[in-house]
């Protein structure tokens, strides 16, 4: 094939460079797009001087405009004669040899990090043929994520921290420690924690990189028939961002991984047993983390909502690689935080690697999950995800208590379902803009939204009607608001209690009933006593932000004047918690 190639060489860089697609092709620009929170782009890198040398062909052309990438190949006819084999494949984003890594990082990964910067956790995975660029694209988008990310222009108070890892087979070493082992495992929690890993905290973008730069130079190579520093293993940085104006929001993620690069048969037939079985490792790790991408990026599609059939039929199986395991919280749909996933497939551009591109681009495409057109739901007032942005802002302005929280600070441009997919830092940071908001209030409203968005998912499927008591009951006015707070004392009510008897946990009860109720002298003891005494069960914080357990076997006698004022809690079923309400 190659002395075939070399015969019709001039023939072939004729009939790519006046290569036209298909008509539909070409009016399909512009008229799909992938799923808004998964985003796939495709990176061609130049020929490189050494190839130049070597007289290599490029077989790969670009239309950017369009979102196609086409793979020529030189095939025989059966008659003998050549012809022009070409392969397109679809996009959200195309660059060609001329594009710099600042027009990849400005089009494909830039509102990565506002998304990790708010509390969000946002992915950017490079994979692709060994001696692709992948390695060269990740450093250098990296290097220009540490320099936003540090450089003072996003709002609020942020600690970034830095680790650096990388995984070879089943096992993961440290990259900013000598490369010690580490062990991932998943906590209590069902969250998976690095054990051992070190984390800096760097405080400009030069520390951020020079730590990203030391982390590069421990990661595992050897040679391959494509690159003579192929990496061998999958390079994982993680970048943590922990918002210093809310405490309790979760920290922000920014993953970028720097995956091994992938190799087909004919390039490994040299290799040992041991480098055989290493690359076999490699390609299964990134058949899982196709399925796995895929996988959330449909349950995103469809909202979460069970009830849907093909949110039934979505599997996503982290679980099967330790790479996708270290990513569980992008990949575990039961997480109840939205994320931010981009892919950049590498390619190089020769003729001769015609085969493995086309194999990186159909991957690519694979990830691509089309958003079916499905008619928009219509507006209800009890389902955030149809509230467009002015239903969104009225809704903020009656809602959100005393004093108002401003809608355009809070949801400056979003509707229902992007607001409901604000992470709680940034909602809560943005809520604080409006003076005189508490954080504690403004917890309680992103409480609030989240409720009835969950609620809305789960009682899609029951009747409106029953939907609509369920969130009825929940804007209920307290029912005797003008009569004094220590004469509306009764059982079911929850109570603050003053701080002098505040313990670190409790400070709130339910209160039970009067005490001494079933004895037969409850009334005059109270008199006796000449104050009114409550048994209540006490309610501790639980391991979740603003939300509580109460507690009814943990009884207390509180007098009525060591309590301060009404609080309003809900039951939320499925987290077995109860929350405050504003
Ligand atoms: N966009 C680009 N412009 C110029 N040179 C590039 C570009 N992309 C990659 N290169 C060069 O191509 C070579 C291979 O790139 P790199 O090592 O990043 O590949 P890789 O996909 O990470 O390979 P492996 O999977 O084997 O580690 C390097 O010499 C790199 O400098």
């Amino acid at each position: 094939m190659e002395a075939f190639f070399q015969e019709n060489r001039d023939s072939y860089i004729k009939q790519v460079a006046t290569f036209q697609p298909s008509q539909d092709q070409a009016q399909c620009a512009g008229c799909e797009s992938g799923e808004e929170d998964t985003s796939i782009g495709v990176r061609v890198r130049p020929l490189l001087p050494n190839e130049i040398e070597d007289s290599e062909v490029v077989g790969i052309s670009v239309r950017p405009e369009a979102g196609y990438a086409d793979v020529h190949e030189l095939r025989r006819k059966i008659n003998g004669q050549p012809t022009l084999n070409s392969s397109s494949f679809r996009l959200d984003k195309v660059y060609g040899p001329d594009r710099t890594s600042e027009d990849v990082y400005h089009g494909l990964v830039a509102p990565l990090v506002p998304w990790a910067w708010g509390g969000g956790i946002s992915t950017l995975f490079a994979y692709g043929q060994t001696g692709s660029g992948k390695t060269y694209s990740v450093s250098e988008l990296e290097r220009l994520a540490a320099a936003e990310l540090m450089n003072g222009n996003l709002e609020g108070n942020r600690d970034v921290y830095i680790c650096a890892f990388e995984l070879v087979g089943k096992e993961a070493f440290d990259l900013l420690n000598d490369r010690r082992k580490i062990v991932v495992m998943e906590d209590a929690f069902g969250e998976s924690q690095l054990v051992g890993a070190v984390e800096e905290k760097p405080s400009t973008a030069e520390e951020l990189l020079s730590h990203i730069e030391r982390s590069m130079s421990f990661r595992k190579t050897a040679p391959t028939s494509k690159n003579d520093r192929s990496s061998r293993s999958h390079a994982v940085c993680r970048i943590r961002i922990a918002n210093k104006d809310v405490i309790d929001a979760p920290d922000g993620q920014l993953f970028l991984v720097d995956l091994a690069g992938s190799e087909v048969d004919r390039d490994i037939k040299e290799h040992s047993r041991d480098r055989m079985m290493e690359t076999r490792d490699i390609n299964v790790s990134l058949s899982t983390l196709k399925d796995c991408i895929r996988g959330r990026a449909m349950w995103n599609m469809t909202d979460g909502v069970a009830a849907n059939k093909r949110a039934m039929n979505v599997h996503v199986p982290f679980r099967s690689s330790v790479l996708t395991k270290v990513l569980k919280h992008v990949f575990d749909v039961k997480g109840d935080r939205y994320c931010k996933t981009t892919v950049l497939a590498c390619v190089k551009p020769n003729a001769a690697d015609a085969g493995p591109s086309k194999n990186t681009l159909r991957y690519a495409e694979l990830l691509r999950v089309p958003v079916p057109k499905i008619k928009p739901a219509s507006y209800n007032v009890n389902i955030p995800s149809t509230w467009s942005h002015h239903a969104l802002m009225e809704w903020i302005e009656r809602n959100s208590g005393s004093p108002t929280i401003s809608s355009s600070l809070l949801a400056p441009t979003e509707n229902g379902t992007q607001l409901c997919k604000l992470p709680k830092g940034e909602f809560v940071s943005r809520c604080l803009k409006t003076p005189n908001v508490s954080p504690e209030h403004a917890r309680a409203f992103y409480d609030k939204l989240w409720r009835l968005h969950i609620d809305s998912r789960t009682a899609r499927s029951a009747t409106p009607s029953e939907v609509s008591s369920a969130i009825a009951s929940e804007d209920k006015a307290s029912p005797k608001p003008n009569v004094p707070f220590q004469e509306r004392l009764q059982p079911g009510m929850i109570v603050r209690v003053k701080r002098r008897l505040r313990t670190d946990f409790v400070q709130h009860a339910m209160i039970l009933c009067p005490e001494g109720a079933f004895e037969k002298d409850a009334v005059n003891r109270e008199e006796m006593m000449g104050k009114k005494r409550y048994v209540c069960a006490q309610i501790f914080g639980a391991v979740m932000a603003d939300a509580y357990n109460l507690a009814m076997e943990a009884k207390k006698v509180i007098a009525a004047e060591d309590m301060e004022a009404e609080v309003s809690m809900e039951w939320d079923a499925p987290t077995r918690y109860w929350f405050m309400t504003i």
